[in-house]
């Protein structure tokens, strides 16, 4: 029960939207492919439902290559960023849809519709119509209806963008929930890194059609495999650091890093709250600390972001909290947040 995708590639024309990608999702693993917008990854996701025609490379099932299996035949289901739901049927209509066309009679068809509308949070909804639903509730319909005739994968194309942030993070968390319960197979595509760590036990990094790194989510934050990824995982400076014993040392400062990382040369991604401000005249300090002076500060919603001038290293951006925010003008001991460091190869 494995989907394996060996050196796909698609063409739109001219453009190589994906290429040569390898992947593959094990039985009731959840893969994401996480990515900027246009790196190819509904192209690969749509290729693997046979949306998409394949220039050259398989998508295959338990080892079949499905090249001559056809959209409706693969037994996949399919949820949509905006639902896609038949706006003419009831919310039992719509959940029903692929049973009915599966030959289920009334009976089981009533009994697995209440059942999937139970898992999604919608229990008794079977009369509503779907046009008077929220977003949410249509996502969480458009769910139940793919999930209505056990496919034996499950791809989901940006299922939760369409709705707002706080929405989005609570369906998320459902939606995992939903994937466990059910131990459904999954490939699902987002921008937004919140929601493959949440969804995905394994996440694929793409940029420019190539998948750069996959990994679990862990390891994709603290360790990205390069550059790309680093920046597109909110890494916005990259400082070099010497590793010994589990604490990397660099010009701004020493910090912990996961045991695994060998000691030698490597480079220190930094995220926009890596870097902390302690004002200088408040105690402890180290002679590895780094310091410098205030240039400016910005006041966010949860803490308050300045600039820093640091000898040597130029204009860094650090955090600190409400409370005794520093002037400008003043100096500072900076020190680095290990939660907000991420390592990359020297
Ligand atoms: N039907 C099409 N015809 C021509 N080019 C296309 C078509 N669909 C996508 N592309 C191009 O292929 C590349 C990959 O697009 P794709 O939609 O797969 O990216 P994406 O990562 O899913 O982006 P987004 O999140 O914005 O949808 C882009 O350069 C896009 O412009």
């Amino acid at each position: 029960m494995t989907l394996t995708v060996r050196g796909l590639t698609v063409r739109y024309g001219e453009v190589l939207a994906v290429r040569s990608v390898d992947l593959s999702v094990p039985d009731g693993g959840v893969l994401a492919l996480l990515g900027p917008s246009g790196c190819g990854k509904s192209t690969l996701l749509r290729a693997v439902a046979g949306l998409e025609a394949v220039a050259r490379g398989r998508v295959c099932w338990d080892g079949v290559d499905l090249a001559g299996t056809p959209v409706h035949r693969r037994a996949f289901g399919l949820v949509f960023q905006d639902g896609q739901l038949f706006p003419h049927r009831t919310v039992a209509g719509n959940v029903a849809f692929g049973l009915r066309m599966a030959g289920a009679d009334r009976a089981v068809r009533d009994a697995r519709v209440a059942e999937l509308l139970e898992l999604v949070g919608l229990a008794g909804y079977e009369r509503r119509r779907v046009t008077q639903l929220s977003g949410g509730e249509q996502q969480r319909v458009a769910l139940a209806r793919a999930l209505a005739p056990r496919p034996r994968l499950l791809l989901l194309d940006e299922p939760l963008s369409a709705l707002d942030r706080e929405l989005r993070d609570q369906l998320a968390v459902d939606l995992a929930r939903v994937l466990t319960e059910t131990g459904t197979t999954a490939l699902v595509v987002t921008h937004d890194h919140d929601e493959a760590f949440t969804l995905a036990d394994q996440v694929a990094v793409m940029s420019e059609g190539q998948i750069r790194q996959v990994d679990g989510p862990e390891r994709v934050w603290r360790r990205p495999a390069d550059e790309r990824v680093a920046r597109f995982l909110g890494c916005s400076r990259l400082v070099s650091a010497t590793v010994r014993d589990g604490w990397a040392e660099s010009v701004l400062g020493r910090v912990r890093v996961p045991g695994d990382v060998p000691d030698g040369a490597v480079r220190l991604g930094l995220r926009a709250s890596a870097v902390r401000v302690t004002r200088a005249d408040r105690g402890g300090g180290t002679d590895v600390e780094a310091s410098g002076e205030v240039l400016r500060r910005v006041h966010q919603r949860d803490h308050v972001r300045l600039l820093v001038r640091v000898a040597d290293v130029g204009e860094v951006q650090a955090s600190t909290p409400f409370a005794g925010v520093p002037e400008v003008g003043e100096r500072v001991r900076l020190t680095l947040d290990p939660d907000a460091v991420a390592v990359l190869a020297g």
